[in-house]
């Protein structure tokens, strides 16, 4: 569900799907300069997309060439110009956001993406978090009603699907803890029970990676707490 590579050998649902794009930047009434399509999958997407209606392009090269302007953004643009992005499929957020972390350092502004289809794996939470409010065209709960009412697929596939999503969500992993965060770990007792005033560490912003508490039975003794200060939640 949700993967969109082959879109560019069928010419007319690609005009379909970027009609549908275009149909919802328009109603949003987004502002913006010029459109980049995040490598590569959404690429032809905006290339469509700008091609039919005039809207100037930039392009995003994920890797930089050894040679020639050595640009990472190609196309011509001002200093303070507003890109929206294009993209296929948003899951983590990462490749929306690592296009816009590209342009942004060329001197652009990203404030709005527009994708085809939102995943719900945590991808709108983490980029609106970030200063990028998403616009999905459609999402998988939607998608999964449809292709259930028009019994393509049936119930015990649409709720497996679910199920794999809600146990899948990317943000409270790529964002775990959240920035601000202050981090306790606590030794608790076997039976799981916290032993009062034993904290012995305290960190303030998001973990590295390798120190991410795997929840295995060997980690029965070592509890994570987070408390954050804006909204004065414990975790
Ligand atoms: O929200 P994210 O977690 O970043 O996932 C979504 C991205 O994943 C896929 O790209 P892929 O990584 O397959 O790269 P490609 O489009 O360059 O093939 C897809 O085309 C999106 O760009």
């Amino acid at each position: 569900f949700g993967e969109y590579k082959a879109l560019v050998s069928h010419p007319a649902l690609t005009n379909q799907v970027t009609t549908c794009c275009l149909h919802d930047l328009q109603e949003e009434g987004l502002q913006f300069h010029s459109v980049c399509g995040a490598p590569y999958t959404a690429l032809p997407l905006a290339t469509v997309i700008c091609s039919r209606h005039e809207l100037p392009m930039v392009i995003r090269r994920k890797e930089a060439k050894d040679y020639g302007t050595k640009r990472l953004v190609e196309g011509s643009f001002r200093q303070g110009d507003t890109c929206l992005i294009i993209e296929d499929t948003v899951t983590s957020g990462t490749s929306i956001l690592e296009t816009a972390e590209v342009l942004c350092k060329e001197g652009l502004k990203v404030t709005d993406a527009v994708v085809l289809m939102d995943r719900e794996q945590g991808g709108v939470e983490m980029l609106a978090s970030k200063g990028i409010k998403l616009h999905p065209i459609i999402s998988i709960s939607q998608l999964l009603r449809v292709l259930q009412a028009a019994e393509r697929i049936d119930a015990q596939t649409a709720q497996s699907v679910h199920r794999f999503i809600q146990d899948n969500n990317r943000y409270n992993f790529t964002e775990f803890p959240p920035s601000g965060a202050q981090v306790f770990t606590c030794v608790t007792s076997q039976s799981r029970k916290i032993v009062p005033g034993f904290q012995h560490h305290c960190d303030v912003g998001p973990l590295p990676k390798d120190r991410w508490i795997t929840p295995t039975s060997q980690f029965l003794s070592l509890c994570g707490f987070l408390f954050h200060p804006d909204d004065q939640t414990t975790v």
